[in-house]
């Protein structure tokens, strides 16, 4: 398998380019590659596949082998890839996801090379059932939840992927590995969910770290940055553009008004390029 290794924001992928080397069982393939000690080491394996509606597809593993909808960070990753690589000289391109369906994606190129991706997320899906959530409700803002006797309020929003926004005091020091998996894996949540503690520091920039279904605590999360800004408009906390910043560095988020859309842009970076040999 040849494989080049990216992140974003320090959310780092394997980035495996066509179909010809996608396994049978990705899922199993991805617990091993993505092992720290055993394996590359990454937070998910990512394929770059042809596709029927737009330029590529990509789907995304995580690291436990859940094959999850989209990834913020990956999509950025994977249009540098294809740009960078030369399989596509335009800087305008369009990649198929799971669950958010056909996004555009926007390069700023220096020295030919893509530096900053914008992302078309799409828009975001805030009826409790569709996040999904046990709760049947058209949002669910600030809803409280317990979990061992402490309890917290969410807000729920799918960028295709599920997501709960979380306030706190201090999210740079908040005790991610206590509650983090315990939210994840709250029977409110039926495909599990991935939890963004946030703090608001001003109507345009607010500290967030992300506790990620199937990943455990990832530097950054650009679905997640997007769900914490949409959050953040629904109570008011923030305006529609703003900065979030996470444990890896900034992202830039609008929830722009007149098309209902979220947009993302940030950075994507190469690591190294190898390749492993897998039996399956
Ligand atoms: N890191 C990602 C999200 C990856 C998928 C997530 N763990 C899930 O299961 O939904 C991002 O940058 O958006």
């Amino acid at each position: 398998m040849n494989f080049t290794k990216m992140h974003g924001l320090g959310n780092d992928f394997i980035i495996v380019d066509g179909e010809r080397q996608l396994p049978d069982n990705a899922s199993e393939l991805a617990l091993d590659v993505c092992d720290r000690f055993f394996g590359i080491g990454a937070d998910g394996l990512v394929y770059i596949l042809p596709s029927e509606k737009a330029d590529f597809r990509m789907r995304i593993i995580n690291s436990d082998g859940s094959e999850a909808e989209q990834c913020g960070n990956a999509i950025r990753c994977v249009a540098k890839y294809v740009y960078d690589n030369g399989l596509t000289n335009r800087e305008e391109i369009t990649i198929e996801t799971l669950g958010a369906g056909v996004q555009k994606v926007q390069l700023a190129v220096e020295g030919g090379k893509a530096v900053s991706v914008r992302v078309d997320m799409g828009e975001p899906i805030l009826e409790g059932l569709k996040v999904p959530t046990t709760i049947d409700a058209e949002r669910v803002i600030e809803h409280p939840i317990e979990v061992d006797g402490r309890t917290f309020s969410f807000t729920a929003v799918s960028m295709g992927n599920p997501h709960c926004v979380i306030y706190v005091d201090d999210a740079a020091n908040f005790d991610l590995d206590t509650w983090g998996p315990k939210l994840e894996k709250h029977p409110m949540f039926p495909r599990k969910i991935n939890v963004e503690f946030v703090t608001v520091n001003s109507r345009s920039q607010a500290d967030m770290r992300v506790w990620e279904r199937g990943a455990g605590p990832t530097l950054a999360c650009g679905t997640g940055a997007c769900a914490t800004l949409v959050a953040s408009v629904l109570t008011d906390a923030t305006d529609r553009t703003a900065t979030i910043s996470l444990k890896g560095g900034d992202l830039f988020i609008e929830w722009n008004e007149a098309d209902n859309h979220v947009y993302m842009t940030g950075p994507a970076a190469e690591v190294f390029r190898g390749s492993l040999e897998v039996s399956r």
